[in-house]
């Protein structure tokens, strides 16, 4: 039995990806905080919604979706009612398997994850790292989960905030730059859908050729750079804008922040 402690939109994009990939709602246990939620998710994917003391007492796995800062509360609440075998999966960003041991109390095989929510279409990026008491066989329960819904790299755990960084809120930087050209498109005089359209498919197309031809991002750009052309002078313009630079600062200000929600 799998509980996912914490339903919302990660814990529910993995719950359907785990039933895409052959799960039985029957061995799915969710929890959440409103009878509302868990009349929806019953009705939706036929998964009984449980109290966090029942899910820790009955599911095998555990996978704890909250955001960082109710994870403490959490962990105080399951902590009485957790046998010492269970494998404890946590899910929020910042969070160390340290402070999630800890917490428990006993030595609990804990893992580590950062997805992305791409998991709702089996394009997910999952890294996963052990913790002090977890070996091989529950970072390869992990990845069983995890596998169906995208990609997964094992990480050491000291990485984990750099890759929540860049692959966990990568997807938001897509979606900023998208509606960054859009607005572009507007400016040009070009119909809003029109333009939606044009980035959308400019975007998966480069996204399946960086992914499928195994050339690098530099030899794809230059492809696409004629001399004295006009991707050249959009390129000019980022530099000039120092865009580059802004990506830097801004993926190590996400890297921080990271660090500063495992201390509340
Ligand atoms: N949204 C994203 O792109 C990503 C989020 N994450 C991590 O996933 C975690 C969840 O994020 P979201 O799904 O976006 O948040 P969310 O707010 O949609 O989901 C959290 C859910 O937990 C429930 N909850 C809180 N305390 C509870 C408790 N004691 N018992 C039962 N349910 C409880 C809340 O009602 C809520 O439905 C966070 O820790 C976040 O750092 C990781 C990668 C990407
Ligand atoms: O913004 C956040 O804190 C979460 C973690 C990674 C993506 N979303």
């Amino acid at each position: 039995m799998i509980a996912i402690l914490g339903t919302g939109k990660m814990g529910e994009a993995l719950l359907s990806g785990m039933l895409r990939a052959g799960f039985k709602p029957g061995d799915v246990l969710a929890t959440v905080r409103r009878p509302e939620r868990a009349r929806a998710l019953a009705e939706t994917y036929g998964v009984r919604a449980v109290s966090n003391a029942e899910a820790a007492k009955s599911a095998g796995t555990l996978i704890l979706a909250v955001k960082p800062q109710d994870m403490g509360s959490l962990l105080d609440e399951i902590a009485p009612h957790l046998p010492a075998d269970r494998l404890v999966i946590s899910a929020a960003a910042g969070i160390t398997t340290a402070f999630v041991e800890q917490r428990l109390g006993h030595e609990t095989p804990v893992v580590r994850v950062m997805s992305n929510t791409p998991i709702k279409f089996d394009e997910a990026m999952s890294v996963i790292s052990a913790g002090a008491y977890a070996g091989e066989d529950h970072l390869r329960r992990t990845e069983d989960l995890l596998r169906p819904v995208g990609k997964v790299l094992r990480i050491p755990e000291s990485q984990q905030d750099a890759a929540t960084a860049l692959s966990g809120s990568g997807p938001a930087y897509f979606f900023y730059l998208v509606e960054a050209m859009v607005d572009a498109g507007i400016l040009l005089g070009m119909p809003r859908a029109a333009a939606l359209d044009m980035v959308t498919q400019s975007i998966v197309g480069a996204a399946v050729m960086l992914r499928d031809s195994g050339e690098h991002p530099v030899i794809l750009r230059e492809a696409v750079t004629s001399p004295g052309g006009t991707t050249i002078a959009a390129i000019a313009e980022l530099e000039r804008h120092s865009v580059r630079a802004a990506f830097l600062a801004a993926i190590e200000a996400a890297r921080d922040r990271g660090r500063e929600l495992a201390s509340g």
